[in-house]
């Protein structure tokens, strides 16, 4: 199907014998928000990992879809991974900059990094098109900048910017909104709408903010950190209307704040 990025199909994901979550079978969509929202420790960051190929499921896979046809990034050549990683940028939980290079400097790295992946192959290019992606975020100013000089919000998006450096079409984003105060949130949350609407991205993110979800999230799946497994996945407020129930209190207590 066309407008289906990836597959996680019957995921099980643990480390050694402890469970972290079984049986997860979701798609990721072109074009779409989807938030992974649950308890804290449920498995959030870990089911990320997974989905970039940082960790080798216990059972079950996940697949990109494209024109060479299904692949399990934990399983195709090291090659084809590498090639695969380029369909993605990622935003760590802490968002962290090199704090020895500039804000422009942490934006064209992924750029050297993979100099095959892009049509910037000059310095003078990289450099162009690190400003253009940290025009995109609204720091076009902070080319220069140290990191050190941003702050916790501006962190955050030149993290985007890099993530965004080899113009992938899926972002990954863990807890993008953490440690921000509710005006730097919804900024981002805003960033993150544009970012679908304007430029076409689809986005993967881990929140534990409602209302980041209610904001941004096409849909949201839910994993439960006592059956260890999801228990919902859909559009927010449908899940707020007909949701199995532990679901809707969480989503009610996130209108409600
Ligand atoms: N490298 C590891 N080795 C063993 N256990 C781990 C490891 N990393 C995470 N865990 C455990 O796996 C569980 C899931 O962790 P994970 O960080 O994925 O949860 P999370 O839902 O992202 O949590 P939070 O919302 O607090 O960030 C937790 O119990 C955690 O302690």
């Amino acid at each position: 199907m066309n407008d289906m990025l990836l597959r996680v199909e019957d995921l099980t994901m643990a480390y050694g014998r402890k469970l972290i979550q079984r049986d997860l079978n979701f798609d990721v969509r072109r074009g779409e928000v989807l938030v992974i929202v649950g308890g804290s420790g449920c498995g959030k960051s870990t089911l990320l990992r997974h989905m970039i190929g940082l960790q080798v499921p216990a059972k079950g896979r996940v697949l990109y879809t494209g024109p060479q046809g299904d692949q399990d990034i934990a399983t195709v050549s090291p090659e084809a991974q590498a090639q695969l990683r380029q369909r993605f940028g990622v935003m760590f939980q802490a968002g962290a900059l090199f704090s020895s290079m500039t804000v422009g400097e942490n934006v064209m790295l992924p750029m050297e990094l993979f100099p095959g992946a892009h049509d910037a192959g000059s310095a003078e290019q990289r450099h162009q098109r690190a400003e253009e992606k940290l025009a995109l975020v609204g720091l076009s100013d902070q080319f220069d900048a140290e990191p050190s000089s941003l702050s916790g919000g501006q962190r955050k998006r030149a993290a985007i910017a890099r993530a965004m450096a080899l113009d992938p079409p899926l972002l990954y984003l863990d807890e993008p909104s953490a440690g921000l105060d509710p005006i730097t949130s919804d900024q981002l949350d805003q960033l993150i709408r544009q970012l679908r609407d304007e430029h076409q991205r689809s986005i993967v993110m881990v929140s534990h903010e409602l209302a980041s979800i209610f904001a941004v999230a096409d849909r949201a799946l839910f994993l439960d950190a006592q059956d260890k497994t999801m228990t919902a996945l859909g559009p927010p407020r449908e899940l707020l209307e007909h949701g199995p129930e532990r679901v809707q209190t969480f989503l009610r207590r996130g209108k409600a704040a």
